[in-house]
């Protein structure tokens, strides 16, 4: 549905070229949510102001539903635009207009005439849930229900993509999640393709399907969120997890010594990472019933990549060394992510 081919934008700063994005390529399916990350300054907004042309690239190619935006005149871009609606960090709404001449205004720009108008825009308001706000002005309206508006008229011309930038960052946790269900369901129920720039790695783990990380103009980092998730390559993208996940061993750990290889007395310590079907696997009764070796569970909690559950658990397993390592050599078969932490002293066990 839209493919970026090696974007470049390089702006004209008061003490020289900025290069904002160094060579951009991404191809984004019909139908996903794809979620873009990096830190302040990476280039996240540039990026997406390039795929409806706002930001028109120094160089390369933009191609939304197979027309390459680059190639446009004004007047064709006009028109390719309603394909590409927008949603903004700050609302971007009209104040002197109500809620429902917000969402007329992209259809009144298109001269349609007012009794379809009313039936697009109703239907909308009922979608985002603000029928009853249609004669209020943004002013009486919270920062979610002005997010609302702001997603109505972005559907009001009916648009195959919805581009998101940093569109929840404005709102407290828990409007940022009706927000986030919000733009879920009307992918689910529209077939929308959705791309959402934002600095929070909870925005990507609770919606997207994809996720690229974006640092200093340029992608360091892209894939499915869960392999993502899973197994993250580069620095950036692990810090990003980590407030997330947190990869800290349990406060009783904090002054044990950890070391990689194994001494008398030692607990083995190794995480646990449970996906999807994996978290049905009674792997832990199937260790302590296969091997003479005991197993403490440390730390564990669930949680949710999209729909999909995930399960860490920090395990201490002692006994002989030669079942231990059998123990590991069966953990390795099995559906899971292991990562083997090292031996801490026992005496840390039931701390
Ligand atoms: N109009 C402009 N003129 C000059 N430089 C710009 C302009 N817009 C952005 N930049 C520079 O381009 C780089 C990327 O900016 P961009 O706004 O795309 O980053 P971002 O990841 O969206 O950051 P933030 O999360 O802070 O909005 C930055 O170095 C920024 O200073």
């Amino acid at each position: 549905m839209i493919k970026l081919s090696h974007i470049e934008k390089t702006y004209e700063g008061p003490d020289g070229p900025v290069p904002a994005l160094k060579g951009i390529d991404l191809t984004i399916e019909k139908g996903e949510i794809y979620g873009i990350i990096g830190l302040s300054g990476a280039g996240k907004s540039t990026l997406i102001r390039c795929i409806n042309m706002l930001e028109r690239p120094t160089s390369g190619k933009v191609i939304v539903d197979g027309q390459d935006l680059t190639e446009m005149d004004a007047a064709q871009l006009r028109e390719a635009r309603k394909n590409i609606g927008m949603i903004f960090q700050h609302f971007n709404l009209l104040s002197s207009a109500t809620v429902y001449d917000n969402v007329a205004f992209p259809l009144r720009l298109a001269k349609m005439p007012e009794d379809k108008i009313r039936e697009k825009v109703e239907p909308l308001l009922a979608l985002v849930s603000l029928s009853d706000k249609a004669n209020q002005y943004p002013s009486q309206l919270s920062g979610g229900q002005k997010q609302r508006v702001g997603i109505a008229r972005a559907l009001a011309s009916e648009p195959k993509v919805l581009l998101s930038d940093e569109a929840t960052s404005a709102l407290d946790p828990q409007t940022t999640k009706a927000i986030l269900q919000l733009i879920r369901d009307i992918n689910k129920k529209l077939g929308l393709t959705v791309v959402i720039i934002t600095h929070e790695m909870q925005v990507i783990k609770d919606i997207c399907d994809k996720v690229a990380v974006i640092e200093n103009g340029v992608i360091v980092e892209q894939g499915p969120v869960l392999d993502v998730f899973v197994t993250p390559k580069q620095p950036i993208t692990k810090d990003f997890i980590s407030v997330l996940m947190s990869n800290e061993l349990p406060v009783a750990f904090r002054d044990a010594e950890i070391s990689q290889e194994p001494f008398e007395g030692a607990q083995l310590l190794v995480r646990l990472t449970f996906l999807g079907e994996s978290a049905d696997d009674p792997v832990i009764a199937g260790l302590i019933r296969k091997f003479p070796i005991e197993v403490s569970i440390l730390y564990g909690n669930l949680d949710h990549i999209k729909d999909t559950p995930y399960g860490r658990l920090l395990i201490g397993i002692t006994g002989q060394q030669s079942d231990i390592d059998a123990a590991m050599e069966y953990l390795r078969q099995r559906d899971l992510r292991i990562e083997f932490i090292g031996y801490a002293e026992k005496k840390y066990l039931h701390a």
